[in-house]
């Protein structure tokens, strides 16, 4: 029975030491609640750093440490004082966590830091290989271990790897500036399904994919090295009947102990039938827009001062990351702002904002969801924003109002909340007094829409789904139709290729007889090339055949003086024997002039792409335009052209970084099949390495050798690695 493992940067559980007593308390947290039924399931655990440094304890406290986490399920991953300085604090917190939430100015980019990050994330998949067995699931988390996929799968192939990111994926711009931005992507590709909070997440990853390394995208699959990876959106949802019982419970029981934070709610409330409070919840952490909110809340007062002493911001923030600069100086850049807001506007009865940094146990957040009228949840940039979907669980009595920043991940799913841009103080103002002036009817209307969303796909939900689809990622494996041609099999070929009497080859052009140019004009025949097929040529029982893309006049050009066998324009003509070119079926041609100004249209929005016209054909080249951009636009060039060829006898080839119209019946295997008819041939082998040389491999009879150039998928029966190798095999196979 194969079990999941799951990983992240720290365990579910906290760890605390106070006066030399181990305080052991099992995190609430969204992971961990969302993993519960995964982890508690047969024999699954969970690996992550404990919290505390390794170093400094004593062995007595490291036993106790590593018991406490055990009877969890959990294993730890031992961090010294210098990993966490080095790696957490240091490149997950300096480089990566300001770059991918776009603060560019605060990442620190430190050679020590990332050496410390690779050697943690090496650390971490020796303690997760020495509890993996073959075929297990594991599950890592987060940009703390953004290497850890591939590590693992170049130790242990056989294990399923997903990944999930919690935070956003910037965009490639942002992205290019790591210095380590291609070990960075190489350790997620590891992975079989990669999965983000949003498809926008989603499009910035595959987009930094294709530009930094060689990959195939294909919608939200990449091909790479052999595997199919998934990427996908998989929004993260919250226990939501925690929260809302949690709601009920302190409606049905509001004489519960109440904390002192509770009773100056009661008092505030008592204070004026019109006062209502807003409610601010983060971390202390400088993507959360703290001082934003804090300055539009003025901004908001001194517009619409007729909310003076009825409105409070009650602002929680939770300490983190105390030991990074940017956040002790956020922290003071908060104290000072509230301090001066207060003191410009608190009156005796009022203070404007009320200002908690610490966390809060379970009960009491439940009490400051309940009690606000508000939720502001207006982050500079944030991956998901768990708060957002808490605050709308909470809601019993179908009030309430959720003002989101359009910088939150959950803004992409909850369009029922009032959405601002947090940069934008006019706007905010005036969705706070919307908010504020909210009929009630427009609350319940709004939230029904909300909780309904929220309550369907929780997290438990969300964990599920990233299961099912990792497994079916695993089973992803390209196709593998064709043998790798052995050194064997080519001993073969030749010594079959020397006791036949009437021999063919049938040798495409570009991609292999030549090289792949980014220049079409550039791929012209080498001495290697002539003198090769020309020394094949000499013997009068072996026939060459061209059979190419390629336009009459090109080949005319480069094969004029030859006698090979000509196929030009993916079959349209074939020239035998220097004699005169032969149409291989009747062609029209008056299709173009409706075809060509869409291309060109197409063209003009393409930097780096152009048009081919050939005799009977239009291709649409574009290997030197930008990559992702050629992906979409080739995407929809083709669903414009399919639109346009319906019925008309036409079709689009999707070759090789080029889309080309041509008439239907013509292509390379039609053209195979009238030269293969001609003669009685003993021997027969065809080489090619595009989409369009698949129709000459289907043409061909059962005895003959079909050979793909490229490990893809293919009808072809065997394949060789790359084109550089194509003309020693035909020089192997042909030569006495
Ligand atoms: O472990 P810390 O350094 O103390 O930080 C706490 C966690 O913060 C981040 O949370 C993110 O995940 C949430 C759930 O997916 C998401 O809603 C939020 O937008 C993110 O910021 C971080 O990703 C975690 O690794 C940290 O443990
Ligand atoms: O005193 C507190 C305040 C907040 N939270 C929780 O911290 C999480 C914050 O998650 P979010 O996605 O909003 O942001 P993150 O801090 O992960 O970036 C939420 O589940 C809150 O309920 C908490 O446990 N104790």
């Amino acid at each position: 029975m194969h079990k999941t493992i799951i990983v992240s940067n720290r365990l579910p559980v906290d760890l605390k030491y106070i006066d030399n007593k181990l305080h052991v308390k099992s995190s609430s947290g969204g992971l961990a609640t969302g993993m519960k039924s995964v982890h508690s399931e047969g024999n699954g655990i969970w690996i992550g750093w404990s919290g505390l440094a390794e170093d400094t304890m004593n062995s007595e406290q490291k036993n106790e440490v590593d018991q406490a986490i055990a009877q969890e399920k959990c294993v730890q991953v031992p961090l010294t004082e210098y990993d966490i300085d080095n790696y957490y604090y240091g490149f997950s917190n300096k480089a990566l966590w300001p770059l991918f939430h776009y603060f560019q100015a605060y990442t620190e980019f430190e050679r020590e830091h990332w050496e410390s990050y690779v050697a943690v994330n090496q650390k971490f998949s020796e303690v997760i290989l020495q509890h993996a067995n073959d075929g297990d699931t594991i599950w890592v988390h987060d940009y703390q271990l953004l290497l850890l996929p591939e590590l693992l799968r170049k130790k242990n192939p056989t294990l399923t790897i997903g990944f999930f990111l919690h935070i956003p994926y910037p965009s490639y711009e942002l992205f290019r500036t790591c210095p380590w931005r291609y070990e960075l992507l190489q350790g997620m590709l590891g992975a079989d399904l990669i999965g983000f909070h949003t498809y926008d997440y989603v499009r910035h990853f595959l987009s930094s994919t294709s530009r930094i390394k060689e990959v195939e995208v294909n919608f939200n699959q990449i091909s790479y090295n052999n595997r199919i990876i998934k990427v996908d959106s998989f929004p993260m949802g919250i226990d939501y009947n925690r929260y809302h019982n949690a709601a009920l419970e302190h409606d049905t029981n509001p004489e519960h102990t109440k904390s002192e934070l509770m009773k100056n709610i009661d008092l505030h409330n008592q204070s004026n039938e019109e006062s209502k409070l807003i409610l601010c919840i983060d971390r202390m952490d400088y993507t959360k827009g703290i001082p934003n909110r804090i300055k539009s809340f003025e901004y908001f007062l001194n517009k619409y001062p007729e909310f003076k002493g009825k409105v409070r911001l009650v602002m929680l923030a939770v300490p983190s990351r105390e030991n990074v600069e940017q956040y002790q100086l956020l922290k003071r850049e908060t104290d000072e702002l509230v301090g001066r807001i207060n003191g410009d506007l608190s009156t005796v009865s009022w203070t404007p904002v009320w200002y908690f940094y610490r966390s809060l146990p379970f009960n009491e957040l439940i009490d400051l969801y309940v009690s606000s009228d508000i939720a502001m949840v207006t982050p500079i940039r944030d991956g998901m924003n768990l708060v957002a979907k808490e605050y709308i669980a909470t809601r019993t009595k179908d009030t309430g109002v959720l003002i989101l920043s359009e910088m939150a991940g959950a803004a992409k799913e909850m369009h029922e909340a009032l959405i601002v841009n947090p940069n934008n103080f006019d706007q905010t103002a005036d969705n706070i007094k919307a908010a504020l002036e909210m009929p009630k009817e427009e609350q319940k209307r709004r939230l029904d829409a909300l909780q309904k969303r929220i309550s369907r796909y929780d997290v438990e939900r969300w964990a599920t789904e990233f299961l099912k689809s990792l497994e079916a990622a695993k089973n992803n494996k390209p196709p593998q139709a064709a043998t790798k041609l052995s050194s064997d099999k080519i001993q073969e070929i030749a010594s079959h290729y020397q006791k036949s009497s009437r021999r063919l080859l049938l040798l495409d052009y570009d991609g292999t007889l030549a090289g792949f140019k980014k220049n079409p004009e550039e791929a012209i025949p080498t001495n290697e090339i002539y003198s090769l097929l020309d020394t094949i040529n000499e013997d009068p029982n072996t026939e060459i055949a061209i059979i190419s893309g390629r336009d009459r006049n090109t080949f005319e050009k480069w094969f004029g003086p030859k006698n090979y066998t000509l196929v030009t324009d993916h079959g349209a003509w074939l020239r035998k024997n220097n004699s005169e070119w032969e149409a291989l079926d009747r062609l029209k041609s008056d299709w173009k002039e409706n075809i060509r100004p869409v291309m060109e249209a197409f063209t003009d929005s393409t930097p780096g792409a152009l048009i081919e016209e050939k005799e009977f054909s239009l291709a649409w080249h574009y290997r030197k335009a930008d990559a992702e951009m050629a992906a979409l636009r080739t995407m929809e060039l083709k669903h414009v052209l399919n639109g346009l060829l319906f019925n008309n006898n036409l079709s689009v080839l999707d070759g090789n970084k080029v889309l080309e119209v041509k008439n239907s019946n013509i292509n390379k295997g039609r053209a195979a099949a009238s030269i293969i008819t001609k003669a009685n041939y003993d021997f027969i082998l065809a080489i090619g390495d595009d989409w369009t040389d698949e129709f000459m491999f289907e043409e061909l009879p059962e005895s003959a050798y079909s050979i793909k150039v490229g490990n893809v998928k293919t009808v072809a029966k065997y394949y060789i690695e790359d084109q550089i190798t194509v003309l020693d095999l035909l020089n192997t196979i042909t030569s006495k």
